[in-house]
Parts: structure tokens; C-alpha cells; sequence
């Protein structure tokens, strides 16, 4: 994933408490011109739930996908060209899509998807939004590049999170996607927008799509959701091999300006069509 410029204003009057999963309701509904794009992104995002316990990164109900809908790219009385994730337009401003708290990944459906501004508030949906719903929402008004947020519990990424640990970038692979090591983010409480602002702290000068907060487990950021479980899966798969290395010594770092060199690639060559 490309390097998410640095937009967050380190000097931006500190953000309202924002309650997780507030179901407030907000007397608002989805505006009409956004009904399709949200419609599209509640398919993405429900199919995108069941990646996490396909590729094991989650158990029982913990875990959450969300995906960013941009108001001010579709026309419409509500869009008024605003910045991009700033909530500048008219209206609701970008809205958000996440799982339901509590909900079985066996019961996830596109319609038990929840619809949120990005104060986290409930906008549709019949049950109280993900938990995690502030830190997704803090993410999105502090980096308007981002498209979508996961969050997991996946063992081995996990257990780095509890040593308060950095993954060293000492595999090809964590250089490609990563851009180095995977950073560690501070101890959060849940509730309100640490977890959020912590996420963005980390991440605001990292070319690392992950952040593994400290003794709660990964958060990964993309430009969309498909791009941020993506992060996800590599998350845990480099904190497993870097792990399994570490069992028989100490794994090699790879010299920077080589890592520099194999993220470019990955970033902008790998996987591109070729030029007709
Ligand atoms: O880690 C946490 C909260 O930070 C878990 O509760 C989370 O993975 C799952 O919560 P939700 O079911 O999305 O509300």
C-alpha cells in the first residue's frame, strides 16, 4: 500500500470524547445519492468479514472491517466538493460501514451491516455499531486518505502487541508492505477516541499499514477495506515467520537502503498491468 501522506494536524484542538458503538440516534439517514455507494460498500464489507476467520485472524465475534464512503465524491445535493474524509460537506459528510457489535461472523449479511458518521454515531442499522467504531472513526477524520480500517486479534501479531514489541522488517516481505518494521502503539482503553488517536500517532509517520497497540492487538489502515485486510493477513503472517526465526537466534535486518528499494518495487511495480 502507498504511503498515506501525513495529514493529521498535530496541533488539532483535541477531538470530543467519542463513546464506542454510540447508538445515538442522529435523527439522519443515508442522503439519497449516497444510498448506492453505501449499498456497495456494505457487500465489500460483509464479504470482507469473512477473510478474518478464513485466514484465522480472529475468533468468536472479535475483529471488525470498515470501509469509508466518501461524500464528496458523488454528486449530490449533500455533496459540496468538500475536502475528502474532512466532513466538509453539507449534511452527513463521509460515513462509514462496520459490523454490528457482537454479531457472529456465521450471521454477517450485507443488510445486518451499520451505517455511521464519522463521529461514530448510528445513521442505520438495528443493533449498536462495532465497538471499535470511535478508533475506525478517528482514523477517518484524522487521515482522509483512508479508505478502510481492520482490526483483529491474530495470535502471533497479538503477542508482539503484548511485549509492547516491534516486528523487525528482517523478511523481503515486511519490506514490501510495510516499508520496515511494524510499529507499536500505545495501551488504550476502549470507550472513547485513544485507541483512535493512537492508531494515527503511529501510523502518521510510518509507512507501516499496521500498528500493533500495545496489549490489545493490530489495527491496519488502507485505501480501502480489500487493501487494509490485506495488511492484515501479511500483519500476521511476517509476525509469525519473524517469530518462528527468533526460536533458533537472531534474524537479520535487512539494510534500509534495501528496504527502501523493495517497498518502492512492491508499491509501484508489483502486480501492475503492463503499459500497452
Ligand atoms: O478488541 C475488541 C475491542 O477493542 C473486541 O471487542 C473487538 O475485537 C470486537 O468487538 P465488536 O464485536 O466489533 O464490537
Amino acid at each position: 500500500m502507498s504511503t498515506l501522506p501525513a495529514t493529521t494536524d498535530a496541533t488539532a484542538p483535541a477531538e470530543p470524547a467519542v463513546q464506542a458503538g454510540s447508538t445515538a440516534p442522529t435523527g439522519r439517514t443515508v442522503p439519497a445519492h449516497l444510498r448506492a455507494a453505501v449499498d456497495a460498500a456494505k457487500e465489500r464489507v460483509a464479504a470482507l468479514h469473512a477473510e478474518l476467520p478464513r485466514w484465522e485472524l480472529v475468533v468468536w465475534t472479535a475483529g471488525n472491517v470498515s470501509e469509508r464512503v466518501r461524500a464528496g465524491d458523488v454528486e449530490g445535493p449533500d455533496s459540496t466538493g468538500g475536502a475528502a474524509g474532512t466532513g466538509a460537506t453539507d449534511g452527513l459528510g463521509d460515513l462509514l460501514v462496520i459490523k454490528p457489535s457482537g454479531l457472529s461472523y456465521d450471521d454477517i449479511t450485507p443488510e445486518s451491516m451499520v451505517v455511521c458518521d464519522l463521529d461514530g454515531n448510528l445513521v442505520e442499522g438495528d443493533r449498536a455499531p462495532s465497538s471499535d467504531t470511535a478508533a475506525h472513526a478517528y482514523v477517518y477524520r484524522h487521515m482522509p486518505e483512508v479508505g478502510g480500517v481492520v482490526h483483529t486479534h491474530s495470535t502471533y501479531a497479538t503477542a508482539w502487541a503484548a511485549r509492547a514489541e516491534p516486528v523487525p522488517c528482517v523478511l523481503t516481505m515486511m519490506a514490501d508492505e510495510f516499508g520496515g518494521d511494524i510499529p507499536v502503539g500505545p495501551f488504550a482503553l476502549i470507550g472513547d477516541d485513544s485507541i483512535g488517536r493512537g492508531i494515527v500517532e503511529t501510523l502518521r509517520d510510518s509507512r507501516s499499514p499496521a500498528v500493533l497497540m500495545r496489549n490489545h492487538g493490530p489495527f491496519t489502515i488502507g485505501k480501502d477495506a480489500r487493501s487494509a485486510v490485506k495488511a492484515a493477513v501479511m500483519c500476521e503472517e511476517v509476525a509469525r515467520t519473524v517469530h518462528v526465526s527468533r526460536q533458533l537466534g537472531d534474524p537479520t535486518r535487512i539494510e534500509q537502503s534495501d528496504v527502501d528499494s523493495l517497498y518502492a518495487r512492491y508499491q509501484h511495480v508489483y502486480g501492475q498491468q503492463p503499459a500497452h
